[in-house]
Parts: C-alpha cells; sequence; structure tokens
C-alpha cells in the first residue's frame, strides 16, 4: 500500500493586529485580523519530523506585527502581498504563501457633532477581506466583503416552486428579503502588472452589490445573487469572478388571529435559524483560470 503526503500548508491563524497612528491629537486606527499559510518542500518535517525548513508560525505572527511598526499598513491588499512576498523571498522551502486579511472598522464618535479625536465606536459587523496568494513569479489577489447585512422590505416574491409532500411554505407576491453578505471577487492577472486602486474598488464593488440588491426585483435570492454578482462584472472589467454567499435571513409573518387581529405583512418574527443558504458565482467568459487563487479549496 503506498501512501504519500498530500498537499498541505501551515500558518498563524487570526493574528489580531489593532495600530494607531498619531496626527498630533488626531490618532487613525487600524484593526486587522490577519492570517498566514506557507506551502513548499515541507515533506521532511510531516515524514521525518525535521523541521529545518519550518518557519515557526510564531515567527509569521511576529512579522505580522512587525511589518506593521515598520511601514504604515496602507491598504490591506498592500499589506497582505508585502508579506506573501517576503516569505517566498526570503525562505528557501517556501514556494507559496497565502495572506488572508479581514479589516474591522471604526467610526470616530461624534460629539457635539463633531468626530472625536480618538474615541471610536465598531460600525456593524461588516469586515472588509482580502486574500492574496503569491508565488516565486506572480501573485493572485481575491477581495470581499463579510457581514453586510442588508433588508428590503419590497420588491420580493417567491412563489411557482415544486410542492412535494412535505412542501408547507406558502406562495408570497410580498417578503421581505434579508441577508448578510458574503461576496468574494478575484482579480483578473498579475497586480504587480497593474496599478489597481483598492480602496475605490472596494467601496464602487460595495456600492454595486447594495444597489443591485436594493433596485432589482426579486423572483428569488438566487436571482438577486446572480444579479449582484453580474452587475460587479457589469462594472469592473479588473474582475474576473464574483462569489457570493447568502443566508436567507427569514422573516415569518406572526399569526395573529388567534388575538383577533389581521396581520397584512406588518409583524413578523425574524428567525434566526435555521436559515436558507445560497451560494453561487458569477464569471466572465473570458477571465483567466483562478489558479492557484482558488480560495473557495481548503488548499
Ligand atoms: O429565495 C428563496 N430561494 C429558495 O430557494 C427558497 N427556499 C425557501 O424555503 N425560501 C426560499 N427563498
Amino acid at each position: 500500500m503506498g501512501i504519500s503526503l498530500g498537499p498541505n500548508q501551515y500558518g498563524k491563524a487570526e493574528v489580531r493586529l489593532v495600530t494607531v497612528r498619531r496626527d498630533g491629537p488626531v490618532h487613525h486606527l487600524r484593526d486587522l485580523t490577519v492570517s498566514t499559510a506557507l506551502s513548499g518542500d515541507l515533506a521532511a518535517t510531516h515524514l521525518t519530523g525535521d523541521n529545518s525548513a519550518v518557519l515557526t508560525t510564531d515567527a509569521q505572527k511576529n512579522t505580522v506585527y512587525a511589518f506593521a511598526k515598520q511601514q504604515d499598513v496602507g491598504e490591506i491588499e498592500d499589506f497582505a502581498l508585502r508579506l506573501g512576498r517576503h516569505f517566498v523571498a526570503t525562505q528557501e522551502a517556501i514556494t507559496g504563501a497565502r495572506i488572508t486579511v479581514a479589516e474591522h472598522a471604526w467610526e470616530r464618535i461624534p460629539v457635539d457633532g463633531d468626530p472625536h479625536d480618538h474615541a471610536f465606536s465598531r460600525s456593524g459587523g461588516e469586515s472588509r477581506t482580502t486574500t492574496v496568494t503569491v508565488h516565486a513569479d506572480r501573485a493572485w489577489v481575491v477581495s470581499g466583503v463579510d457581514g453586510l447585512t442588508v433588508l428590503k422590505s419590497g420588491g420580493s416574491e417567491f412563489h411557482s416552486f415544486p410542492r412535494d409532500e412535505y412542501t408547507t411554505l406558502a406562495e408570497t407576491d410580498d417578503r421581505i428579503l434579508a441577508t448578510a453578505v458574503t461576496a468574494r471577487w478575484r482579480y483578473d492577472g498579475d497586480p504587480a502588472d497593474r496599478d489597481v486602486d483598492w480602496a475605490k474598488n472596494h467601496q464602487e464593488i460595495r456600492r454595486t452589490l447594495l444597489q443591485a440588491f436594493a433596485t432589482k426585483h426579486s423572483l428569488s435570492l438566487q436571482q438577486t445573487l446572480y444579479t449582484m454578482g453580474e452587475a460587479v462584472l457589469l462594472a469592473r472589467p479588473e474582475v474576473a469572478e464574483v462569489r457570493l454567499s447568502l443566508p436567507n435571513k427569514h422573516h415569518f409573518l406572526v399569526d395573529l388571529s388567534p388575538f383577533g387581529l389581521e396581520n397584512h405583512n406588518e409583524v413578523f418574527y425574524a428567525a434566526d435559524r435555521p436559515y436558507g443558504l445560497i451560494e453561487g458565482t458569477a464569471v466572465r467568459d473570458e477571465a483567466e483560470e483562478p489558479g492557484p487563487a482558488r480560495t473557495d479549496a481548503v488548499l
């Protein structure tokens, strides 16, 4: 019986990094969660315990903190690319680095109408994300958003589905549609070959996703999902593919008849689980294959 080592990677997961840059009395706060994953010629440690090629995960964590001190973090994509390129360039055995960064946004607390210099509040549960994959000769960038929670109280129907012996769901031509968007957009090509304005792209793609959600008259969350992905591809030529994961945050009409009351689509029970989970991808026909940038795979 032959057994061999399959794909593997290792690194430090979810390094919590907060930086404060002081600009006189005004402080600038960044709050990131950074994960590193290195791959390459790592057979020895797996097969014999020889650690001579294993840059410790502890050192990987330290590198994240040291890099944050040595240079302003900047856009998360640039920070991730700097880290990934460093590991591949400096560790002989390491041929691939995958760096994932989630940025948690804070807003200045308004005091008497003015944003405070150094007091902040967390804005919602939303994060901006990126995963960069670095090889010796090129890199790939997949950016996105987590926890972008949206709801529309009109413009959503769901009906004409098959009814088997277990189907009880009522058809509706007017329901609440709510979800927390997880989106990942993969950039075409090597980031070294083009100057992408990461922050502007993030802002515009987020706006496009929101606008598509708001304006598409929805016959299913699946249709809304595809419309959102398609809208991003139509607006941003540099994006090859958009992956979306949309939990259907069900809002069920409460039966008020025991109380002699009618419920004309006004009072709902917001269920937290179970939830429908609608996932899908919009892909540009001529886009390059994702290759190692396939972040939906474990490795
Ligand atoms: O938009 C929807 N898609 C479904 O597949 C589905 N299934 C369900 O019970 N409700 C919904 N809503």
